[in-house]
């Protein structure tokens, strides 16, 4: 999927905006607070229906104004012509159209846009809480495999339910209680072993990226699944009930799954440094840019905020570089040219500088 047209109204700063990004390599520049990351965010909210700095929709409308749009066209792989819009409105409405059919189911515009991100916050994905990186693998099954959105829906309901009834001390045991808990079960499984399979296929992709784009230190993936390795789920499940009774919510299971990563068997928030926790999570997202155009022969759009505060000068490159090569689309934001100086070697790429909230081709 390429972006060929971006058009913005009332996004931020943004009062109207409208560039044609390059198929390949995009480039902001622009002061602080210019408007560079509203033009990236404008485009993550097509590909996830929400900001990546805030959970208020209403922070991203323009003060003063009713509502933004975000509306962008493109092609995808067989060059069909696609396009895409998103309106949000101060009392928490929203529209999403998908070539001129208007929709209010957010998962219809979502699924069409495979985008991923990489900003001064990316460090969460290891630094951060295991819901971080469950969302990160969670990303790549969304836009591989058509069930698992229904499947993760039906998982996350049931367990509501089940934290609902533990909440009023129910007696679980009961025979009306059965149907559905074999439900979560079954579905719990189901989700593992989609988990499961995602990192093992993407581990051997990661082992090759580290080793060329990471060399100075050898890190691991692994992934555990959220209840004891050797147990079904529903044996945790009934090991863990007097617990999860008086807690009040379920302690085992998928929702508890994290990936996890280590450094010569010392987890590896705990020795890397930052910068070297951000080349980490650089040769992660490079891995899954891999994986993911591997197994659906598609294209990802691959947003770069400041990235000159992020990577050192080889690395940039050789992060743009990688991207690249796997023919994703970039938009990447700098606050000078000069933190991207090897760009002039890529022919195929447009500049774009924000000033203001006007955003200008140079
Ligand atoms: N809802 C809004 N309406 C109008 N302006 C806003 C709104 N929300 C934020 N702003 C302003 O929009 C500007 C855009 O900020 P943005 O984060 O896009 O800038 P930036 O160029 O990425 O800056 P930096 O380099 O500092 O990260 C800021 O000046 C901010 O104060």
């Amino acid at each position: 999927m390429k972006l060929s047209n971006l058009q913005l109204t009332q996004f931020r700063n943004i009062d109207a905006a409208q560039l044609s990004p390059s198929h390949q390599l995009t480039v902001v520049t622009g002061r602080n607070g210019s408007g560079k990351s509203s033009l990236l965010e404008s485009i993550y909210y097509l590909g996830f229906g929400r900001s990546f700095r805030t959970k208020k929709h209403h922070s991203v409308i323009q003060h003063e104004t009713a509502s933004f749009n975000v509306f962008a066209s493109g092609e995808d792989e067989q060059g069909n012509v696609f396009k895409l819009g998103l309106e949000r409105t101060r009392d928490d409405n929203f529209r999403c159209s998908v070539n001129g059919e208007h929709s209010h189911r957010l998962a219809d515009l979502v699924s069409l846009l495979p985008v991923q991100l990489f900003t001064p916050q990316s460090t969460d994905l290891i630094l951060g809480s295991p819901a971080e990186r469950r969302r990160f693998c969670d990303w790549g099954l969304f836009h591989v495999e058509q069930s698992f959105n229904a499947l993760f829906q039906t998982y996350s309901k049931l367990l509501r339910q089940r934290n609902a009834l533990l909440k009023q001390n129910s007696n679980l045991s009961a025979p009306e209680h059965a149907y559905w808990q074999q439900q979560l079960v079954a579905t719990g499984e189901k989700l593992n072993l989609m988990r499961e399979s995602y990192i093992s296929a993407l581990k051997p992709i990661f082992n090759r990226i580290c080793s060329d784009f990471l060399p100075e230190f050898s890190l691991e993936i692994s992934y555990y699944k959220g209840w004891e390795k050797e147990s079904a789920l529903l044996e945790s499940l009934n090991k863990k009930l007097d617990y999860d009774s008086r807690v009040g919510h379920t302690s085992v299971g998928p929702h508890k799954a994290d990936v996890r990563f280590k450094v010569n068997g010392i987890s590896a928030q705990e020795i890397l440094s930052r910068g070297q926790l951000r080349m980490a999570v650089a040769a992660l997202q490079l891995s899954q840019t891999a994986l993911f155009s591997e197994q659906t022969s598609r294209k990802s759009i691959f947003l770069l905020d400041d990235v000159g505060a992020e990577l050192d000068l080889d690395k940039r490159e050789r992060f743009i570089d990688g991207l690249l090569t796997m023919d994703t689309q970039i938009f990447v934001t700098a606050i000078e040219k000069q933190q991207l100086e090897f760009v002039d070697k890529y022919n195929d790429k447009k500049m774009f500088h924000v000033e203001h909230g006007h955003v200008k081709e140079e």
